[in-house]
């Protein structure tokens, strides 16, 4: 008999079992349920389309057997079974390579084990097992296969024999050790609080031999024990119990037992409808960001059922792009069991049912940050950007569904608000929500454009992620407000005062900002004086659609159009430094081109924005040292 090696990555898996330090190894025993339930539902698939299958509920069951003397544990379904191939290929191999490397990453990371939040499935066995026998016999083949193994040096597969169609697995459990016991997975009670934690909604029944006590007949003190079958579970779907009878702690088994994320749901939502259209979801907004969530690996969508039995494992169609971080199930009873991915995008229910989704996940998303700020920070944390991305996706097309749930972080408040938030607070006299954009928090504080604003006593928020401001260029105004960049060209801010001296200040400065503007060879659009600075010198301003953060986002796209902001350069005439200039106009061309030149560049670095000739500015500022 030829000892086959596992896969190199099936391996380092194997080894974080065996050595875990995992606390919750019992969650071994739902991996394995699981699978069982999962090859009777393949059965009961096969037995919608082939009529030589008749599919009679009493005959499909998983088993559970204790041996405590010889330290066996046994699961046995009457599923589908595995052929020799499918026992080399399934148990042979990892199917999921994407989360190993995670796994280690994060295990580095965190210090602590996070192995069983993961969907490592059989593996999970040699957390409690040292030797794990796999005996199957697949549908349709007369010949049965034995996997053997000890998890650390591979696996041998032989021919063997068994009755019925199914698999069993024994799991010879490990002796305890001094820091870990292991009896307790030879402990009936034990073993029956595991199946009710975890695998309480599990369609068909699991059942176990299980030690009762009766009264001898005849005595009043007596007690004579006897075994008998029992089903632990108790088979009714999670989803078709009343709300009533769970707690929070069952949702969250269902959302690992289902591995829907490595996290705890933040909250959930367990639907019920029944009118026009039936169907019963529950659904999970995840506590943090899955790792793939913004690679091309994520997947979006919900598993859906058609009356129990699961009919596909990622339905997309049930969840906008905009709420594709959401987990969960459907199921409904007006679905057809062998409904065709084609014809279902264009079902009639799915699409009504995809609609009813989506609203009730906004008012839960609703009512979460109406009654739950902190968590729904938390949940925003993560998940806020997707949700910008979606009111600028589809040109604006759901701008107004999603509206209401994003935030910014306020010049004000220093946390995140929502923009009722901001409009509410709007002083009679401000006509626009004003906003600032760059890289930090940090950043933004300290840029000299928001001077002004910040003055009048107006609140500004920050846009920080790349997508902000073009989201909110496709929402364009907020009860009825429209937002203002504090670079843009008009600020709205002027009273009549001010803007007089402003045009005085134009006309008497006229000359030598034009002169500016050629020295700059046209770099900038204008140059003029600033309305809005008031302690610093210079700043860019923005004329038209592109601003500089937009521009920036666009330069760095592979195939960008060159699409440029128009700047146009703004100095402080109040400033010292702008005495200088008019000096140097009368007296100095040769400076006055030294200090536009500086001025230029400062207000280049200010924005984040790559001088043209570093080494120049460098021997610039040298000039004005010596
Ligand atoms: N009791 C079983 N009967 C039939 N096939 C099984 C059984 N247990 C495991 N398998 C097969 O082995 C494969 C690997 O199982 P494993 O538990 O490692 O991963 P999985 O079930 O595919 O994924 P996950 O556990 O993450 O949902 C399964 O997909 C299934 O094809």
């Amino acid at each position: 008999m030829v000892k086959k090696e596992f896969k190199a990555e099936s391996k380092r898996l194997l080894e974080m079992m065996i050595n875990s330090i995992y606390t919750q190894k019992e969650i071994f025993l739902r991996e394995l349920i699981s699978n069982s339930s999962d090859a009777i539902d393949k059965i009961y698939y096969r037995a919608l389309t082939d009529e030589s299958i008749s599919f009679d509920s009493d005959n499909y069951f998983v088993k559970i057997d204790i041996d405590k003397e010889n330290r066996l544990l046994t699961i046995t379904d009457t599923g589908i079974g595995m052929t020799k191939e499918e026992l080399e290929a399934n148990l042979g191999t990892i199917a999921k390579s994407g989360s190993l490397a995670f796994k280690t990453e994060n295990e580095l990371k965190d210090g602590h084990d996070i192995i069983g939040q993961f969907g490592v499935g059989f593996y999970s066995a040699f957390m409690v097992a040292d030797h794990v026998t796999v005996t199957s016999r697949a549908l349709d083949s007369g010949e049965a296969y034995v996997w053997r193994s000890n998890g650390a040096d591979g696996y041998t597969i032989e021919e063997a024999t068994k009755e019925s169609v199914g698999t069993t697995i024994e799991l010879k459990i490990k002796e305890n050790t001094e820091d870990e016991s292991y009896d307790e997975f030879l402990e009936e009670y034990r073993i029956q609080s595991i199946i009710k934690k975890y695998s309480d909604f599990i369609r068909y029944p699991i059942k176990m031999d299980v030690t009762n006590r009766n009264l001898k007949e005849g005595t009043e003190d007596e007690w004579e024990e006897f075994t008998e079958e029992k089903t632990i579970n108790s088979l009714v779907p999670i989803w078709r119990k009343n709300k009533s009878e769970l707690k929070d702690e069952d949702y969250e088994n269902f959302y690992q037992e289902k591995h829907y994320g490595f996290d705890k749901p933040l909250t959930h939502l367990h639907i019920s409808v029944d009118g026009a259209i039936r169907y019963q979801s529950i659904l999970f907004i995840p506590e943090s960001m899955p790792f793939d969530y913004y690679s091309k690996e994520y997947e979006k969508g919900l598993e859906l059922y058609s009356n129990g039995v699961l009919i596909m494992n990622k339905c997309a169609d049930l969840l906008p792009d905009y709420f594709s971080f959401v987990k969960g199930m459907v199921d409904s009873e007006d679905l057809s069991l062998n409904i065709s991915r084609e014809i279902l995008q264009h079902d009639r229910q799915l699409k009504m049912i995809a609609k009813n989704i989506k609203n009730k996940i906004k008012s839960q998303l609703q009512s979460l940050l109406k009654n739950e700020r902190e968590k729904y920070e938390k949940f925003y944390e993560a998940f806020g950007r997707q949700l910008k991305f979606g009111m600028y996706n589809d040109f604006g097309a759901n701008k107004d569904e999603l509206k209401d749930l994003v935030m910014f972080y306020s010049s004000k408040e220093k946390k995140l608000v929502t923009l009722a938030e901001y409009v509410e607070r709007m002083p009679e006299e401000q006509k626009y929500i004003y906003y600032a954009s760059g890289d930090s928090i940090e950043r933004i504080d300290k840029m000299p454009q928001t001077e002004m604003v910040t003055d009048k006593g107006f609140e500004i928020l920050y846009f920080t992620d790349d997508v902000d401001e073009f989201a909110i260029k496709m929402l364009m105004n907020y009860q009825e407000k429209e937002f203002k960049s504090v670079s843009s060209g008009d600020l709205g801010l002027d009273s009549e005062d001010t803007q007089e001296s402003d045009e005085k200040d134009e006309q008497e400065y006229q000359e030598l900002f034009t002169e500016m503007n050629k020295l700059l060879d046209s770099k900038v659009k204008e140059v003029r004086a600033s309305k809005r600075l008031r302690t610093h010198p210079v700043c860019f301003a923005t004329d038209g659609e592109v601003t500089i953060e937009m521009e920036k986002i666009l330069q760095a796209m592979p195939d960008n159009q060159n699409v440029k902001a128009e700047k146009i350069l703004e100095i402080n005439t109040e400033h010292e430094v702008f005495q200088s200039l008019v000096q140097a106009f009368g007296q100095d061309k040769e400076k006055l081109n030294l200090y536009t030149n500086l001025l230029y560049n400062q207000a280049l670095l200010i924005e984040g924005l790559p001088l043209q000739d570093p080494v120049q500015f460098t021997n610039d500022m040298c000039k004005v040292m010596v």
